[in-house]
């Protein structure tokens, strides 16, 4: 497929996952005007999905657009110009492996998965450039809760392509009037910024439950940014990447906000509460993180304190005693 028919109004869309995020980007496709294919693993919720026209467990409360199509046909899915890939990090290899046999060649094939696989330590256009060589990757990322986008609630991410007119078709295919997507053809940038500020959300998420009060609050997301600055610029990130949406936006939504899970988690650990059962990515990804940052030779404390909090290696007071008797240093 060439770049033009991504602008085609024949376009067609296909969503693979019909967790949160995959229900709320299938009617955000469905704004405009397109037919979209939503692939859920289990045929009861597809059933749920058709009958109801809503995604109880995921989704509550959002009515599902009638133009969206939920399917357990991965081929029916799959067999469209673009295809987003919205399922946990963790799982996009084996759906990607599923998925080849029925992807058109040169089909666009969009991660929305923030993350690192953490047996590989590869982003997730790697993955899919791996799984799915006919394919052209990108990735859409940014500071998004799918409930607040699924509400029409104005939102702005970045897609990023390797090529910024791919990226600007896809951006325009899938736009809407409460749904701005920015293009970039710094695809690692944007991909290292979801990644971190999972596992930084947590360690926010952390300092709250422990009652550590708003000044430590903000002094973590400052250096938090930090250290996914540091880390992006070892991929050769643009600065300008990292502090956008993907990066710093995406940082202060999900580190000060109790609606983002991977917070929940934090607080929840903080407060000594049970952990929420929901997607947390960051607990996933705080490992791959921290061995990316080794290869590089990148110095990452709190994505390291967090890492070991979540191993069970330290308590929370013990890993923010680690912190704070860090060395004084010049700020950078
Ligand atoms: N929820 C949000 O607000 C939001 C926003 C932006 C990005 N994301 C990212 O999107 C990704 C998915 O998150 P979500 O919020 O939809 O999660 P979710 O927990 O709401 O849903 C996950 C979905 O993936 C499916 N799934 C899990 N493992 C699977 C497998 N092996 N094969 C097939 N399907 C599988 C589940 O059945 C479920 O439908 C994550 O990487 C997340 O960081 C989420
Ligand atoms: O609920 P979280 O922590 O997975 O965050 C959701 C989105 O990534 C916010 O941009």
């Amino acid at each position: 497929m060439t770049v033009k028919n991504v602008l085609d109004s024949a376009t067609t869309v296909g969503v693979i996952g019909a967790g949160a995020w995959g229900t709320a980007l299938a009617n955000v496709a469905a704004r405009t005007g397109r037919s979209v294919a939503l692939w859920a693993r289990r045929a009861e919720q597809v059933a749920e999905l058709t009958n109801l026209r809503e995604n109880r467990r995921y989704l509550a409360d959002i009515r599902l657009a009638d133009t969206v199509a939920p399917t357990a046909d991965l081929a029916r899915a799959a067999d469209n110009d673009l295809v987003l890939l919205v399922v946990p990090a963790q799982s996009l290899r084996s759906v990607a492996a599923e998925l080849r046999v029925h992807v058109r060649g040169g089909a666009t094939l969009i991660s929305c998965a923030k993350g690192i696989e953490r047996d590989t330590l590869m982003l997730p256009t790697q993955v899919l450039a791996e799984e799915i060589p006919e394919g052209r990757p990108a990735v859409l990322s940014g500071p998004s809760f799918a409930s607040d986008v699924a509400s029409g609630l104005p939102t702005a991410v970045t897609v990023a392509a390797s090529s910024l007119e791919h990226a600007r078709c896809i951006g325009a295919a899938l736009a809407s009037a409460t749904f701005r997507i920015y293009h970039s053809d710094d695809v690692a940038g944007v991909e290292i910024g979801g990644a971190a500020k999972n596992v930084m959300a947590i360690a926010a998420g952390i300092a709250a439950g422990r009652g550590l009060g708003a000044s430590a609050g903000a002094a973590l997301v400052a250096r938090s940014f930090a250290e996914l600055r540091r880390l992006g610029k070892a991929f050769g990130a643009r600065p300008e990447t990292l502090m956008g949406l993907s990066g710093l936006g995406d940082l202060i939504l999900t580190a000060g906000s109790p609606q983002s899970r991977n917070f929940a988690l934090g607080h929840a650990i903080g407060s000594g509460l049970p952990l929420p059962d929901v997607l947390a990515e960051g607990a996933f990804t705080a490992r791959g993180l921290l061995a990316l940052a080794a290869q590089h030779n990148v110095d990452m404390p709190i994505a390291s304190a967090v890492e070991a909090v979540l191993s069970g290696r330290a308590s929370p007071d013990h890993a923010v005693e680690l912190l704070l008797d860090r060395p004084l240093r010049a700020e950078n």
